[in-house]
């Protein structure tokens, strides 16, 4: 490092999952010492051991992506989802406030109802209408009662060329069948896990550096709302992926739009969760890519991954 600073030796949960992953691969050029932390470094289905393990990593920040997400299985799990979405980064946020350690901590559009008819802010009620998302909520209020320097940040519809996630799914239902049902009645906006990572880890670099100043510090603390930019449904989530793979498919699947009703999931999900961004641009400056050229720029790595040559990959 110049100038003798040691970089912040940043922990961050999570690390098999599509948000760690993506936060971990771009920790050191963002000006952190990153330190990933599977389920085996950080059990958050035993909260009781958290402080302790964290005594041992002595981090220097942490974001936490880590999070029991199955949203469907989580209602008939609901008390592993409340330990590990609840309890757990309550615990870990006593420790954070204890330690004097700020805290960027991650949670989803599903802890609103869904019956808004505008952009959700941040300061709107919370009301849950699964297991998941009033999992999520839970940690949400213990995270903000916890008293640590706690930024938590709200996204939604995650996704990446890799890790279970819709885009995922569609690209293998797309590639064995010709016709596909997707709800059209539930409104989003599908966020890219890189461009996540990257809003992430400005918010951890802008936190780290107001954190002796509490007049600088303090605004910047509670929740905030940061997806990929514009609003769009499942149905046409699913077109923009099968248009986009058609070239080099040689083929485009069909997808029929459905209603909820027609789909029916174990999981209620919110029928509008579009997040309103003004907040993340006015604290952290950060202006969100739309969510079309996101998922373009994810679906050229899978047709041309990493060392490929730009061959047909698939
Ligand atoms: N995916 C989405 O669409 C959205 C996600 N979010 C939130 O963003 C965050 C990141 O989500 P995303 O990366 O997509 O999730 P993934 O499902 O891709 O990854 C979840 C991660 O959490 C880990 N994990 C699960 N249970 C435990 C546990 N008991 N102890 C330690 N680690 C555990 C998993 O580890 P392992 O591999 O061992 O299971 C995995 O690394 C979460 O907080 C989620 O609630 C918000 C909105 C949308
Ligand atoms: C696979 C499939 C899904 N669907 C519907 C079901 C559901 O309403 C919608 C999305 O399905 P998924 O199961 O992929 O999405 P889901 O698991 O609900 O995704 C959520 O995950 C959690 C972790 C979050 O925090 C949320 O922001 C959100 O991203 O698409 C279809 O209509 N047809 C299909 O073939
Ligand atoms: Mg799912």
């Amino acid at each position: 490092m110049t100038g003798g600073q040691q970089a912040p030796r940043l922990a961050v949960t999570g690390v098999s999952g599509q948000v760690g992953r993506a936060v971990l691969a771009r920790a050191r050029a963002a000006g952190f010492d990153p330190l990933g932390l599977t389920r085996a470094d950080l059990d958050l289905g035993d909260p009781d051991g958290i402080a302790g393990r964290l005594d041992a990593l002595r981090p220097d920040l942490i974001i936490n992506p880590a999070a029991y997400t199955a949203v469907d299985r989580a209602e008939s799990e609901p008390e592993l989802a409340f330990r590990v979405n609840a309890e757990a980064p309550g615990r870990l946020a006593q420790w954070c406030a204890r330690e004097n350690v700020p805290l960027i901590h991650l949670s989803t559009d599903y802890v609103f109802s869904g019956e808004a008819t505008r952009p959700y802010r941040e300061d709107d009620p919370l009301a849950p209408v699964s297991v998941y998302g009033a999992s999520k909520a839970g940690g949400e209020r213990r995270v903000l009662a916890s008293g640590a320097a706690a930024v938590i940040v709200r996204t939604a519809w995650v996704y990446d060329a890799e890790g279970r996630n819709f885009v995922t799914t569609m690209l293998r239902l797309g590639a064995g069948r010709d016709t596909l049902g997707v709800v059209d009645d539930q409104r989003g906006c599908p966020t890219a896990a890189p461009s996540l990572a990257c809003g992430l880890l400005s918010i951890a670099r802008q936190v780290w550096d107001a954190r002796e100043d509490e007049a600088a510090l303090a605004p910047l603390l509670g929740p905030v709302h940061l997806t990929d930019a514009g609003e769009t449904t499942w149905y046409h989530f699913a077109q923009a992926i099968f248009e986009a793979m058609a070239p080099a498919w040689g083929r485009r699947p069909r997808v029929s739009p459905l209603t909820t009703a027609q789909y029916p999931t174990p999981a209620r999900r919110p029928a509008w969760s579009v997040l309103d961004l003004e907040r993340a641009r006015a604290r952290f400056g950060l202006v969100p890519p739309s969510w079309r050229e996101s998922l373009g720029a994810v679906l050229a790595s899978c047709v041309h991954p990493a060392g490929s040559g730009g061959g047909d990959a698939l």
